[in-house]
């Protein structure tokens, strides 16, 4: 008898019939032994699995966005069994999510690991772009530079551009991973342009409209989803403070400090944070126009401490990291600078999980 998973599940099914007022609970978990002494787990009825994956996004520490947790749209997808049937959930997965640019906050959950059985997905983002390292330079997201290879190695061929989005890659069961290029029907993308400066859409700039994160492990009462892509929006800084910015991803800030005519041999000019605020300004402007949802980093704290004052009223500490939930431009002008969170890890909760790939 499994008696850590049985602990795992009892603890979540009181917790979960409790928070949804629902009778059973004790029949349910004796339910769940007799399974776990039979087969050695169990499954989530289609309700457990809503609500864990809820929680597990209102648990998430790291996460700002955690207002509409329980907005989150569910498709249950562990019937799946093979990779081209897993790939098509996916695509309906992002349709849906996507929306014309009204996007809804998703996650798709595919069978969970049993034994060495497991589905995974070897990208990090559904959507992504290529990293191509050519003697020491790279074209494209140097972020993707492994990934790439590895999808370079399963057969795929990138066009050696600097927003080329890579394929969906999906094992099933430590069988060798299926890749498959994903049809732009299913891929919003935004040119970005700035709301005052016209040279900038000379940069030729573009991101892809949403995050999906797909190589995280979403843990419920014991079970683990290794293969539960989940999306929301973006926050403005993510692309314009850090994909766009940073030295080791598209380092733009010298490019669009020299085209504002600022000087950029001196700190003390501030061209950094000048350059900063018009690529942030930008990122914001060009989703805006393209009517496809964002917020910005503002807006986003005071959603957030809304969040605070509401798990606090049903009785809830809210547990965050700190480090991870002050935004990267202006923190110290948001209240969670001010502020200060327990970095307890509840479950149901996300998961980093190794590699799929070496
Ligand atoms: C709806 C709009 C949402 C916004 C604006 C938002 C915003 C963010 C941001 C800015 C981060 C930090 C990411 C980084 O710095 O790399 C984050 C982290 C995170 N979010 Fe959210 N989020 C949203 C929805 C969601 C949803 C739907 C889920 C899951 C169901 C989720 C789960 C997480 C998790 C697990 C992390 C931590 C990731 C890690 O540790 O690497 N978020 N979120
Ligand atoms: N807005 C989002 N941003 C987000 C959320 C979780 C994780 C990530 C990716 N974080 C890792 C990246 C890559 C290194 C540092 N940042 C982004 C969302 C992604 C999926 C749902 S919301």
């Amino acid at each position: 008898m499994n008696r850590e998973l049985l602990q795992k599940a009892e603890q979540f099914i009181f917790e979960c019939y409790e928070e949804l007022g629902r009778q059973g609970a004790g029949e349910r978990v004796k339910e769940i032994e007799r399974s776990i002494e039979d087969s050695g787990t169990y499954q989530h009825t289609f309700e457990e699995l809503e609500y864990g994956a809820k929680v597990a996004w209102r648990n998430s520490n790291r996460c700002i966005g955690r207002l509409f947790w329980n907005s989150l749209q569910v498709f249950d997808q562990r019937h799946l069994q093979d990779e081209k049937e897993i790939r098509d959930a996916v695509y309906e997965h992002m349709n849906y999510a996507t929306n014309g640019g009204r996007i809804r906050s998703t996650i798709s959950v595919f069978k969970p690991k049993q034994g060495n059985e497991e589905v995974r997905f070897w990208n990090h983002q559904l959507i992504r772009y290529a990293g191509y390292e050519i003697n020491g330079e790279v074209v494209g997201d140097p972020a993707s530079v492994d990934f790439t290879r590895q999808c370079e190695a399963l057969g795929w061929q990138g066009g050696g551009g600097r927003f080329d989005v890579l394929p969906l890659v999906v094992q099933v069961d430590g069988s060798k991973p299926q890749w498959f290029e994903i049809p732009e029907e299913h891929i919003l993308e935004v040119p970005l342009r700035h709301p005052e400066y016209k040279w900038f859409s000379d940069f030729g700039l573009k991101w892809y409209a949403v995050p999906f994160i797909s190589d995280m492990r979403l843990e419920i009462g014991g079970i683990d989803y290794t293969a539960a892509p989940f999306n929301g929006w973006y926050m403005e800084t993510e692309i314009g403070a850090r994909n766009l910015a940073d030295e080791f991803r598209y380092n733009l800030l010298p490019n669009v400090a020299e085209a504002m005519g600022l000087n950029t041999r001196r700190n003390s000019s501030l061209w950094k944070d000048r350059a900063l605020i018009e690529l942030n300004q930008a990122v914001l402007y060009s989703f805006k126009q393209d009517k496809v949802s964002m917020v910005d980093h503002h807006s986003a704290a005071q959603q957030f401490q809304l969040f605070e004052k509401k798990e606090r009223t049903c009785g809830r500490e809210p547990t965050g990291d700190w480090t991870w939930l002050i935004p990267p431009v202006s923190p110290a002008s948001t209240h969670i600078f001010h502020s200060s969170y327990t970095d307890r890890m509840d479950t149901p909760n996300f998961f980093y999980q190794t590699n799929a790939y070496e």
